[in-house]
């Protein structure tokens, strides 16, 4: 099932999917315990994480991974885990675990095995998975031109490595079927330029024309978009 949420505006749209996570990461820790989520990186998800980070949460019981991650350095100004660290892990949610996916490797194709038995060791399935949008209808890292789409689209393993030919850096990327085993997607569009290439997904067609189409067009997770202008 698929539930649209439109907003006014950016700011809008990311409070209310804050509180939402808050909400589903409350749900997670109140029937298992704890509550494990994984974060898309970019430039979208600043404000929404900045308004999570103060939200009502028992951060110790929170896993936190991330959905894709640039083979950089962690403290590189592209690094998805420098985002979710500067823009979330502070104050009260400091105390969430967080699992990295880069590793000491010489590159995301040899650190691949490593990042793998580390999301591997999480419990499953993952509670909540915030995906992403790039214009190009990528998601994750899974990128339209990639070689390694088609792996990225087929594999039983968790992760891959992938070198988008049009993207900065190699990168390490949750598998579509692990995005699918999630309990929660969720999405944030926010825009013109993104709200018309999400249109054009929602309305079908081949996941590797459009990869953010192996969530819209699927039945077996609930997932949520936040839409703004
Ligand atoms: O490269 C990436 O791009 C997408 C979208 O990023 P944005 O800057 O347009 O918000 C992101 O979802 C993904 O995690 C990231 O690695």
């Amino acid at each position: 099932m698929l539930t649209e949420h439109h907003c006014a505006d950016g700011a809008t749209a990311a409070a209310a999917m804050a509180g939402r996570i808050a909400a589903l990461l409350n749900e997670a820790i109140a029937a298992r315990g704890v509550a494990t989520l994984a974060l898309s990186g970019g430039r979208s998800p600043i404000p929404m994480l900045r308004a999570l980070s103060v939200s009502d949460v028992d951060w110790s019981k929170v896993i936190v991974t991330l959905v894709d991650e640039r083979w950089v350095a962690p403290d590189h100004a592209d690094s998805n885990e420098r985002l979710v660290r500067e823009n979330l892990l502070h104050g009260a949610a400091a105390a969430a675990r967080f699992v990295s996916m880069k590793n000491g490797a010489a590159d995301a194709h040899a650190g691949q095995a490593e990042c793998e038995t580390a999301i591997a060791a999480l419990p499953w399935p993952l509670d909540i998975v915030v995906l992403g949008m790039g214009e190009d209808g990528h998601t994750a890292s899974l990128f339209p031109d990639a070689a390694e789409l088609a792996e990225g689209l087929a594999t039983r393993a968790m992760t891959l490595a992938i070198s988008p030919p049009a993207a900065p850096h190699q990168r390490l990327s949750l598998s579509a079927r692990t995005i699918l085993s999630s309990r929660h997607i969720l999405l944030q569009i926010g825009g013109a330029a993104k709200r018309a290439v999400y249109e054009r997904a929602r309305a079908g067609g081949p996941v590797a024309e459009l990869p953010i189409r192996l969530a819209l067009c699927q039945d077996d997770v609930p997932v949520e978009v936040w839409i703004s202008a």
